[in-house]
C-alpha cells in the first residue's frame, strides 16, 4: 500500500495533555495554548472535556476556555463528552464537535468512566441522537487497544467490535488509542489490519503514547496500513492517570518532522508549533517532550 499524500493531525495537547497535570493551569494559559496551535496551522484541536470535575479536575474550566479562544474558520475545536450531561454542557459552550470514549478492556472502562464497555456504548446512544438533531459531529475513541494497565495484553479481536459499535452508532471517525504506550509496530499493523475489516480505514485514526519510545514507529506502521489521521500532543504533553510511568502522546512536532521527511502534506508550520510547545512547557515548568524541539534548541 502506498503512503497517504495528506495527513490530518488531531491536536490533543490542550485536553489529553493537560488533563493529567496536577498543578493549576489558568484559563488564560489554556486559551493561549489553543490560540498558538491555531496560529501554527492545526486544523483540529481538542480543547477540553465536559466530564465530572471530581474525576478530572483539570478540565473543570473547559467552558471558559471555549469562551476565550479565537476560533478560526475551517478549524475544528472539539471536546470530550462522556454522557448526555457532558454533551449538553458542551453544546451550551458552543462546541460543534464532540468525542465519546470507550475502552477495549473492561477494567479500564470501569476505572475511567465507571461502567462496563457495553453500558458505555448504551450511554453514548442518547449523545448520538442529540448530536444528530443539533448537527454536531461525533468522533469515537477506543482506549487500551494495544495494552491495558490492569489486564495486560489486549488483542486486536477485542478492539474491533468496540470500534465497529462506535462506527455503527454514527461516529464519523474512530481513534484507536495505545493509552499506555506499550504497543509495537508489528502489533500496530496487525491491529489496523483486523479493525479495518470492520471499519473502513479512512475512518480510523491512530493515537499513540510514547512510554516505550515506540510511538513514531507506530505512526509509520499505521501509514503503511493506509491510516492518515493521527492524534498527537504538542511538546508531548500528558500521561495517563491510571498507568504509572505512562508518558504523553507522541509529540506533534515529531510527527510533523516525520511527515515532512516523507513529503506528506499537513499544512502545519513546524517553527510555530515548536514555539507553542516551548511556551506551554515553560508555563508548566516541564522539559519539552518533543525530540525535534529539543534538537532545535541545541542548534
Ligand atoms: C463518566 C462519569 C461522569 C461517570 O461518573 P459517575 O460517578 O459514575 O457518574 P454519575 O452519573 O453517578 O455522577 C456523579 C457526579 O458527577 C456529576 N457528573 C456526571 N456527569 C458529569 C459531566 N458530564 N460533567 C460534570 N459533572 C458530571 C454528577 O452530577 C454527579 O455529581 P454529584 O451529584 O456527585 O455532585 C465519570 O466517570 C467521568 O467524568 N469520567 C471521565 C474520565 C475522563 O475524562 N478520562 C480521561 C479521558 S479518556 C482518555 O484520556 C483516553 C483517550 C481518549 O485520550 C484515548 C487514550 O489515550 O486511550
Amino acid at each position: 500500500m502506498s503512503l497517504p499524500k495528506h495527513v490530518r493531525l488531531v491536536e490533543v495537547g490542550p485536553r489529553d495533555g493537560l488533563q493529567n497535570e496536577a498543578q493549576p493551569i489558568s484559563v488564560a494559559d489554556k486559551v493561549r495554548l489553543v490560540d498558538d496551535l491555531t496560529e501554527a496551522g492545526l486544523a483540529y484541536i481538542e480543547v477540553g472535556s465536559f466530564v465530572s470535575p471530581k474525576w478530572v479536575p483539570q478540565m473543570a474550566g473547559s467552558a471558559e476556555v471555549f469562551a476565550g479562544i479565537h476560533q478560526r474558520p475551517g478549524v475544528t475545536y472539539a471536546a470530550l463528552a462522556p454522557n448526555l450531561r457532558g454533551f449538553e454542557d458542551a453544546l451550551a459552550a458552543g462546541v460543534k464537535e464532540v468525542a465519546v470514549f470507550a475502552a477495549a478492556s473492561e477494567a479500564f472502562s470501569q476505572r475511567n468512566i465507571n461502567c462496563s464497555i457495553s453500558d458505555s456504548l448504551k450511554r453514548f446512544e442518547p449523545i448520538m441522537e442529540a448530536a444528530r438533531s443539533h448537527g454536531v459531529r461525533v468522533r469515537g475513541y477506543v482506549s487500551c487497544v494495544l495494552g491495558c494497565p490492569y489486564e495486560g495484553k489486549v488483542s486486536a479481536e477485542q478492539v474491533a467490535p468496540v470500534a465497529r459499535a462506535l462506527h455503527d452508532m454514527g461516529c464519523y471517525e474512530v481513534s484507536l488509542g495505545d493509552t499506555i504506550g506499550t504497543g509495537t509496530a508489528g502489533e500496530t499493523r496487525r491491529l489496523f489490519e483486523v479493525v479495518a475489516a470492520q471499519v473502513p480505514r479512512e475512518q480510523l485514526a491512530g493515537h499513540f503514547h510514547d512510554t516505550y519510545g515506540q510511538a513514531l514507529a507506530n505512526v509509520y506502521a499505521s501509514l503503511l496500513e493506509g491510516i492518515s489521521v493521527f492524534d498527537s500532543s504538542v511538546a508531548g504533553l500528558g500521561g495517563c492517570p491510571y498507568a504509572k510511568g505512562a508518558t504523553g502522546n507522541i509529540a506533534s512536532e515529531d510527527v510533523v518532522y516525520l511527515l515532512q521527511g516523507l513529503g506528506i502534506e499537513t499544512g502545519i508550520d513546524l517553527d510555530r508549533l515548536i514555539a507553542a510547545g516551548r511556551r506551554i512547557s515553560s508555563v508548566l515548568g516541564r522539559d519539552n517532550g518533543s525530540r525535534v524541539a529539543r534538537a532545535r534548541s541545541a542548534q
